[in-house]
């Protein structure tokens, strides 16, 4: 496993298994094949409904709990002071943690301007030592500056759609003038039409890799987490196999051209508290 170093200096690791739309039912069992794959960073949130299926796979890993990185969010209904507070102890209690290692703003939810308190309810559960960082997912430019003018503790991470198709140049280049890293959701498009590039399929047969794993070890080689989903075992060990190969500048700057801002999830300005 590679690791990067947030801005206060905690170490995350660079690529994790993310778990919307695995079932609670099945979230365990998915978690435990990722943590014996080689996992260590496990991406859920509230409106997942998976906590407790996480939980259940930390609880019965023998992977000693400094070295897992547990990431969870706090949903649009549950933003504001107070009932992100309470939202926070509801995670922890459903994960079984006494912590987590990262705890984010799920969307900016700008139309009820409430993500600054909703930060600061962040800090304070970071001040507290509840979150080993604090972060924002979804959060354009402008949302960015908010949190950066009006608030104390500098995000450490922005978690956005990123991937071939959406590769969020302008997002990132102010993520990293402000020491904020970026993490890549979707990374392969959802398994969608990314994955059946052209361009990305040749590179994948130069390499002898699939096409995942070059679309893998792209966003590994942007600096950027991250976090695929699969429940396929065999998947799990593929999006895993990423780190016994280098795409050259040449197959950096094919993949550089397929930007087409091509988003395949919602979109920050038009997410509505839910
Ligand atoms: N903060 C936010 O707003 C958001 C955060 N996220 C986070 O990011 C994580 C990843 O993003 P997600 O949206 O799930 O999409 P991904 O881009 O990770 O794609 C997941 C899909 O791709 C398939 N897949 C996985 N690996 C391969 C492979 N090697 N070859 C072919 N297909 C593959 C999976 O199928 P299968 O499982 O059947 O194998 C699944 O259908 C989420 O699980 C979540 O934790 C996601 C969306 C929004
Ligand atoms: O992480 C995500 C997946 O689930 C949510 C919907 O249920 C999305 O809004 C969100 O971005």
């Amino acid at each position: 496993m590679q690791y990067l170093s947030l801005n206060n200096g905690i170490r995350i690791p660079q690529l994790g298994y993310g778990v919307w739309k695995v079932p609670n039912e099945e979230a365990a069992t998915a978690v435990g094949q990722a943590l014996k794959a080689g996992y260590r960073l496990i991406d859920t949130a509230k409106i997942y409904g998976n906590e407790v299926g996480v939980g259940q796979a930390l609880a019965a890993s023998d992977v000693p709990r400094e070295d897992l990185f547990i990431t969870t969010k706090v949903w649009n209904s549950d933003q504001g002071y107070d009932n992100t507070l309470n939202a926070f102890d509801e995670s922890l209690e459903k994960l079984g943690l006494d912590y987590v290692d990262l705890y984010l703003i799920h969307w900016p939810t700008p139309k009820f301007d409430t993500y600054v308190a909703t930060y600061k309810a962040l800090e304070k559960i970071y001040y507290d030592g509840r979150a080993k960082a604090i972060g924002i997912c979804n959060f354009e430019i402008e949302h960015l500056q908010r949190i950066l003018e009006e608030c104390e503790v500098k995000p450490a991470v922005n978690q956005v759609e990123c991937h071939p198709y959406l590769q969020q140049k302008e997002l990132k280049q102010f993520c990293q003038e402000h020491d904020i890293l970026l993490e890549a959701y979707s990374p392969l498009m959802n398994g969608t039409k990314v994955i059946e590039d052209p361009v990305i399929k040749e590179i994948a047969e130069l390499h002898g890799k699939t096409p995942a794993q070059v679309i893998l070890r792209w966003h590994l080689q942007t600096d950027v987490i991250v976090i695929p989903k699969t429940v396929t075992p065999s998947r799990m060990q593929e999006n895993l196999n990423v780190f016994d190969f280098e795409l050259s500048p040449s197959d950096m700057d094919q993949i550089a051209a397929l930007d087409r801002n091509e988003r395949n999830n919602s979109d920050p300005n038009e997410m509505h508290m839910r």
